[in-house]
């Protein structure tokens, strides 16, 4: 099987999916590595699975993975949260000398503390913290790079900062899915292997604009005393003002009878497009 992420290897993605195949009976699996996320998506098919990075604790959700997951046909087939931390590596010798700063676009959300620090420097997004120390390794004197603390150890430069994000109490939310869409009633029959589940799914009203339209749509819920933990609008970027709703819906085993019942009667009104039904 073929576990594609977001490379190169040492990425927190990398790590997250390591993490996550230690709690997974899956064997030989081959390490698929892709420099952006949506190569990341475009390479599961089959079988094979993925791992995307969909929250983090200081700067919120990701949202290139929402956007995809928003017209994604996949199946969520369950999550990974590990701790992140980052270091500073310099070509300088000290911080007022660095001149340009390669770092992940997520990554910078994460360490607004350090860059507050850094006034005037030329900042180069990219898009993975490996190809961010890449990119160090082969640039000139001034350059510096945020990466993931676990590689520090093995880096040797003139500046050395560790834990620079904002607090060291920071963690990735990852998602594992597979390339075939989330059935309705294929889900409703899974058998869960724990006595927790999440169920992420977008739903998209036919219009934004009527009054309580967020409020029938959380009514359902209520109904059911089914918890949500997560509701965020995004364009549906078909109109300006129109949006879709990303929920996620967790509960436990003796819900999951209601959790279908709700979303088939929900169906009937509304466009749900169920992601996944998994054991948290
Ligand atoms: O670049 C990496 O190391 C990643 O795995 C991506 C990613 C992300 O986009 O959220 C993962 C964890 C951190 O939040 C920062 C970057």
């Amino acid at each position: 099987m073929k576990l594609s992420v977001l490379g190169p290897e040492g990425t927190f993605a990398d790590a997250a999916a390591k993490a996550y195949l230690k709690t997974q009976p899956y064997t030989n699996v081959i390490f698929d590595y892709h420099p952006t996320f949506d190569q990341v998506y475009q390479a599961v098919t089959g079988e094979n699975i993925g791992l995307l990075p969909l929250e983090n604790q200081l700067d919120g959700y990701v949202s290139a993975t929402l956007q995809r997951l928003q017209i994604a046909d996949v199946t969520e087939i369950g999550e990974m949260t590990i701790p992140v931390n980052f270091g500073l590596v310099a070509n300088a010798d000290s911080l007022t000398h660095i001149k340009r700063l390669y770092v992940q676009f997520k990554t910078e959300g994460q360490c607004q503390k350090l860059l507050s620090r850094m006034p005037g420097i030329q900042i180069i997004t990219t898009s993975s913290n490996m190809i961010s120390l890449e990119k160090f390794l082969r640039g000139e004197k001034g350059d510096a790079a945020i990466i993931p603390q676990s590689q520090m150890a093995d880096q040797s430069a003139p500046f050395m900062l560790e834990n620079v994000a904002d607090q060291d109490d920071n963690s990735t939310r990852f998602i594992i899915f597979k390339a075939k869409p989330a059935k309705l009633d294929d889900l409703s029959r899974l058998t869960l292997t724990t006595n927790h589940f999440k169920a992420p799914l977008f739903i998209r009203p036919s219009s934004n604009d009527k009054p309580g339209t967020l409020y029938d749509i959380l009514g359902y819920f209520a109904k059911a005393d089914l918890n949500l933990i997560t509701l965020m609008s995004l364009p549906t970027k078909t109109q300006l003002g129109e949006y879709s709703f990303y929920i996620e819906v967790s509960g436990t085993r003796d819900q999951q009878e209601v959790i279908f019942a709700t979303l088939r009667d929900m169906a009937s009104k509304y466009n749900v497009h169920l992601l996944g039904f998994y054991a948290d």
